[in-house]
């Protein structure tokens, strides 16, 4: 069998059947719908250059650019940062040597990264452990665990400090991490790189999933390094890596540590949580008043060996279609196109970050929001003798 992608048709994006099937002046009101505003308007293309766009046609990648923008204020300057999201499928089969299967990842993450670059991309992330297939579902440990590499001087993260300094660039870069210092454990790790190629810190999935053939407490613990923020020269950015995504309180600790920018990068599939993609990081967005970007994986990869879900159905090779969809959510609501649910791409926003606190000036959740009630009832909620407040109604029996 081939190991490497896409065996079963998928369709490509949700927005091409609106295109081909709605009419132009119903299609704008539909947009407005489903996309938002922003200030009053559709979130507008951003022009791409010739040099990108040749990049992405010989190299078989998809590129869109998108324009959000924030009101001029008085006293401070706009703060205008262009973010890039990238999503690829692996490029080669799971059953070649390691080696191998790194380097040809690598190679196409270059290429894109070159056409973020033409494009003035400041901040980038890649999808969750780019560098290797998402072989957590297969509960083995080798080879998957030799793709695990250092935060510090990986392979990966030497390629991304490279990339970084070339285009003056921030690069958030998940990596599948071993750390030495601490008796070769693996980790779920976010790399941050800084503009200059200097590492900034890291971060780590604070949230293992415990559903389906998503095994990868196999491998990794629940991070403890908190919710850490990264100032930048291109704003303070989070990193929530996938599972995450579900925790509304995980969304605002980033948010209350100052983030502007929060990267989801993730590995999921259709049948599990396609329905909740469009909908989860861009509540957090409205909810918490910064910028998400979400990023997924595409292609069907196939592991050698069977492997269950423990729930009654047949063994199987592969995870199922990791269905891709990369976009960017705003504080307003508004939101970008989605890439290819099938395509490698490259998804770029041009965003004022001063829409954040834009944002919070007008909804006013930092002052509304009663966090010492929060933090009272968390903790009365972890002592082992609470008891739930339910006022039960005294004519029922
Ligand atoms: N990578 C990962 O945490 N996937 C879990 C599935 C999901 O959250 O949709």
């Amino acid at each position: 069998m081939d190991t490497l992608n896409n065996k079963k048709e998928e369709i490509d994006k949700v927005e091409t059947i609106l295109e081909k099937y709605i009419p132009e002046n119903e299609l704008k009101e539909v947009k407005k719908i489903l996309y938002g505003l922003n200030r009053g308007q559709l979130v507008q293309p951003l022009p791409i250059n010739k040099e990108a766009l040749q990049i992405a046609e010989s190299h078989d990648f998809e590129i869109l650019a998108s324009k959000m923008t924030a009101e001029n204020e008085q006293l401070r300057k706009s703060r205008i940062v262009r973010i890039g999201v990238i999503q690829n499928c692996i490029g080669a089969p799971t059953t070649a040597p390691v080696k191998e299967q790194y380097k040809a990842i690598e190679e196409k993450i270059e290429k894109m990264i070159d056409a973020a670059g033409a494009m003035g991309v400041n901040v980038l992330c890649l999808q969750e452990t780019w560098h290797m297939p998402f072989a957590f579902c297969t509960r083995e440990r080798y080879p998957w665990v030799e793709f695990a590499e250092s935060a510090t001087d990986g392979e990966s993260v030497l390629f991304i400090q490279r990339m970084a300094r070339k285009y003056n660039m921030v690069i958030v870069s998940p990596i599948l991490e071993r750390d030495d210092v601490h008796g070769g454990t693996i980790h779920n790790t976010a790399v941050v790189v800084g503009n200059n190629g200097n590492i900034i810190g890291k971060s780590r999935k604070n949230h293992i999933p415990r559903t389906g053939d998503f095994n990868e407490s196999t491998y990794y613990m629940e991070s403890t390094l908190g919710h850490p923020v990264f100032e930048t020269v291109f704003g303070k950015i989070g990193i929530n890596i996938c599972y995450g995504r579900h925790h509304n309180l995980n969304w605002l600790a980033y948010g209350l540590n100052g983030a502007e920018i929060v990267f989801n990068p993730s590995a999921t599939v259709g049948e599990l949580s396609e329905p909740m993609w469009s909908i989860e990081a861009r509540n957090a967005s409205m909810t918490n008043n910064y910028f998400v970007g979400s990023i997924n994986r595409v292609g069907t990869e196939y592991f050698p060996n069977e492997f269950t879900s423990g729930n009654g159905k047949p063994a199987h090779k592969d995870f199922g279609h990791f269905y891709g969809s990369s976009y960017v959510s705003a504080p307003d609501g508004s939101r970008t196109p989605g890439l290819s649910r099938v395509r490698d791409g490259l998804n770029i926003s041009e965003v004022d970050l001063n829409l954040c606190q834009q944002v919070k000036d007008k909804w006013n959740f930092q002052m509304t929001g009663r966090y010492e009630i929060y933090a009272k009832f968390l903790t009365e909620y972890i002592d082992p003798n609470y008891k739930p407040q339910i006022i039960k109604d005294p004519s029922m029996k």
